[in-house]
């Protein structure tokens, strides 16, 4: 995937800003490409493979949607990249570094992950979006806090609020906040917005699209609503039986080609 794709799928002027962008970073020394997956097969003891050689490189800066039918190893490729489940040694690099060989709390602050329902911890709204970086000895500021809050579209009054008196979208909003305390570089999403309601999940979403713009994070999302991959993922993998069959621009899904992958498609449009 890398620049030629992006320059492929993205609008023109986006593209053009994307290959830029890569340009000052290849001055820089930095590489274009965040995750490069090679070959990451998981295999039961059955013999039944959950994933069969997925081979893809997700390009740094970009939210990258991944759908296909349930079961097809979606969530299983998200949990691999932070090690949720250990991938083989070799099959999973971020920034050109084998993810085994890193220390596995360092890989899950560089890549966090939120899940379909959010778990808080007990104690304060604060408290929990402390908790991170007090694992590593850092004590945020209560200014950093209610940054954290904003950029997380949650008011200051949260601040001292208790995690159980929350909804589940403002829990969802305050466990985004805990993983941003960390400054992860990727945020890797398990259907986020599936328990929400419409205004929650366009919350969540425009809180992504602000992330990536202002930050280049990297988003990989695994989400069952194409309607949201198309409001904002730059590209989409569908993945039908453990293998990713096609790599499509989100606007043009229709002209996916595998016929378990238009099956899924038509039918959830
Ligand atoms: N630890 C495990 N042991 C046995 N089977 C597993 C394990 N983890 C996942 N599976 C199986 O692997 C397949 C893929 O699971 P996975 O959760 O990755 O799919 P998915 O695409 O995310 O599905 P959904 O859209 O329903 O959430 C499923 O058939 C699941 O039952």
């Amino acid at each position: 995937m890398a620049s030629a794709l992006a320059a492929e799928l993205l609008p023109e002027h986006e593209a053009r800003e994307h290959l830029l962008e890569v340009e000052e970073e290849k001055e820089n020394g930095a590489t274009e490409v965040k995750f490069q997956i090679r070959d990451l097969t998981k295999e039961l003891e059955n013999g039944d493979q959950i994933l069969k050689g997925v081979s893809v490189d997700i390009p740094k800066g970009m939210i990258v949607g991944i759908i296909g039918p349930s079961g097809s190893g979606k969530s299983t490729l998200l949990r691999a990249l932070n090690r949720l489940w250990e991938p083989p040694s070799g099959s999973v690099l971020l920034d050109g570094r084998d993810i085994c060989n890193l220390d596995v709390l360092t890989l899950r602050r560089k890549v966090g992950m939120l899940f379909q329902l959010p778990v808080l911890f007990e104690g304060t709204v604060a408290d929990n979006i402390r908790y991170g970086p007090q694992l590593s000895g850092k004590k945020l500021s209560e200014h950093e806090v209610h940054r954290l809050l904003a950029l997380s579209d949650l008011d200051s009054s949260f601040y001292s609020k208790m995690g159980s008196e929350l909804s589940v979208g403002q829990a969802q909003r305050v466990a985004l906040a805990r993983t941003l305390a960390n400054k992860p570089e990727v945020l890797l999403l398990d259907e986020p917005t599936s328990a929400l309601d419409p205004i929650s999940t366009e919350n969540i979403e425009d809180v992504i699209i602000k992330l990536k713009k202002k930050q280049g994070l990297t988003v990989i999302m695994v989400s069952h609503s194409i309607k949201q991959i198309q409001r904002i993922a730059d590209v989409v993998c569908l993945l039908v039986n453990g293998e990713i069959v096609e790599i499509l621009n989100p606007n043009k899904l229709s002209e996916a080609k595998h016929p378990m992958a238009l099956r899924f498609l038509q039918l959830s449009s």
